[in-house]
């Protein structure tokens, strides 16, 4: 039986960098990964980057089929250059295998030349998450049903797209698809969108997507799939009257769970939550000695920065201070890339009304930044809530061009308790969608 230093299970954000790191310190390190099409981890190959370019592309007006192609450069590029980024280090080894447990200490990994059976001092479980597919009638029999990744893999533009579920995935495939030129469907069995933002935020990103010819049908229960000579034919329940829509895919965006499908957890002692996914502690150590859980299945924030956070915490327990926790995560936002995008962090003005606080609120009409103008793409709006005391930000959504790039700028900001007046009173270069704050927080 062969021993390591460090095994590695998974080649997620996590995975990757802490075998990057313990390599580069001299550290034996396995990393294995059970799909050589997946060498970088979901974010690289069938995720975040792939989805941003094609949403950037289905932006600037580029043809569905052309736009794949780009894309797969690009993930074959990545794919290369983050396989070579640790299996180039000279005390780590890239392992193509499938890896179970087979007890608390001993790991098999399975490949074309057999089975091995493999210990080592530290276990890195990094395996990300897998979508959920509701049990729904004729789901799985149908050829016309695709999650994200089957989805990013379709040649040919459907024309009809019906998206079960309306959270990012939903709504980022939903805005990227009717740019393409789909008709595109969402069913939810939620009330609106967007439920962790402003609601009148949320409120005018869904106007303004069905401006964009996006049909949203809200509290549907999805009954029945089947297909038919024309594609499948999907019928709902809404308001105790079943309908029957038929389109040429169907895309299910229900949620994503932890993925130990393969680890064989049950032959050890490894604690499970109810969600089916792998319990931690603040240092995002399981229960069995030795072993870790690290990114999407230790059941987090599915967020790739959190994943690589997930990193920091356990390479600081490693090799530095050993200060590093879950409960001193700094504080990060999250972004759903609409068109524009809509990103938020901390408080709604509802949260702090209900804690007490005493706050006041400041909104603007992203009309009036000079660079949305210039952009061509002035909808949207900014809304924060600030301390009324200290003048620092306990929230912010910002529903306009680049709101991805300025929304870390108010992360910096509340992590670091820099009050909104400094950043209304910064000199930003001009023009651009920070200069923003000036007038954002011209009120204070
Ligand atoms: C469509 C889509 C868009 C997204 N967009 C964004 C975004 O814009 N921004 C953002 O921050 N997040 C986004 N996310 C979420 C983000 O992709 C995940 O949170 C992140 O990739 C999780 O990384 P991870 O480190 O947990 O592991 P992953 O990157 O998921 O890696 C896990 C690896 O483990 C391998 N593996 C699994 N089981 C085994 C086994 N038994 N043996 C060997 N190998 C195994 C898998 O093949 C995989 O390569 C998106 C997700 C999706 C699906
Ligand atoms: N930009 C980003 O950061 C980004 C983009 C895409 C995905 N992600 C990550 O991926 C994760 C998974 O995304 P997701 O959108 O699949 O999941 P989600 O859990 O965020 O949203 C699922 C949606 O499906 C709906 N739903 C659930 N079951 C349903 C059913 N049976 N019928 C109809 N509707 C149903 C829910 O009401 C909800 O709207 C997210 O948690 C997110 O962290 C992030």
């Amino acid at each position: 039986m062969k021993h390591f230093e460090n095994i590695i299970i998974g080649f997620g954000k996590a995975g990757k960098t802490l075998a990057g790191s313990l390599a580069q310190h001299g550290h034996e390190v396995l990393l294995i990964e059970k799909d050589e099409q997946m060498y970088g981890g979901t974010c690289i190959n069938v995720a975040c980057l792939p989805t941003k370019n094609m949403i950037i592309n289905a932006q600037r007006g580029v043809k569905y089929d052309q736009a794949i192609g780009i894309k797969n450069q690009l993930t074959t590029k990545l794919r290369n250059k983050n396989y070579h980024k640790v299996a180039d280090l000279d005390a780590a080894t890239v392992l193509n295998a499938d890896a179970e447990f087979l007890d608390d200490q001993t790991i098999q990994v399975t490949d074309d030349s057999g089975k091995e059976q493999l210990t080592a001092d530290r276990i890195f479980i990094n395996t990300g998450a897998t979508p959920i597919i509701p049990a729904i009638e004729g789901i799985h029999a149908s050829k016309h049903v695709f999650a994200s990744r089957e989805m990013l893999d379709q040649h040919q533009l459907n024309q009809k797209l019906v998206i079960l579920g309306s959270g990012p995935i939903g709504l980022e495939f939903a805005s990227m698809y009717a740019q393409f030129g789909s008709q595109v469907h969402v069913l939810s069995s939620g009330a609106g969108i967007l439920p962790q933002n402003e609601p009148e935020v949320a409120q005018m990103a869904l106007a303004d997507m069905q401006a964009d010819g996006i049909d949203f049908t809200f509290g549907a229960k999805l009954v029945k799939v089947a297909d038919v000579d024309q594609g499948v034919a999907l019928t709902y329940l809404k308001d105790g009257t079943k309908q029957t829509i038929i389109a040429d895919a169907l895309l299910v965006a229900t949620g994503r769970r932890a993925n130990i499908d393969d680890l064989h957890l049950d032959r050890t002692t490894i604690q499970l939550g109810d969600r089916g996914e792998i319990l931690v502690d603040d240092q995002l150590k399981t229960n069995v000695a030795n072993i870790w859980a690290l990114g999407d299945v230790n059941g987090g924030p599915q967020f790739t920065y959190v994943s690589l956070d997930d990193f920091r915490i356990v390479n600081n327990q490693l090799l530095g201070d050993q200060t590093r926790t879950l409960a001193n995560r700094p504080i990060y936002p999250r972004t759903t890339f609409l068109h524009p995008a809509l990103s938020s962090i901390g408080l709604t003005e509802k949260q702090a009304q209900t804690q007490g606080l005493n706050y006041q609120v400041v909104t603007m009409a992203t009309a009036g930044v000079p660079k949305a103008n210039v952009i061509g793409n002035p909808r949207g709006m900014y809304k924060a809530v600030i301390d009324h005391d200290t003048k620092e930000i306990l929230g912010m959504t910002i529903y306009a061009e680049e709101a991805y790039e300025t929304i870390n700028l108010i992360a910096l900001a509340m992590q670091q308790h820099v009050p909104a007046t400094v950043l209304r009173d910064q000199i930003y270069s001009h023009p651009t969608m920070t200069e923003a704050l000036n007038d954002v927080f011209a009120s204070l």
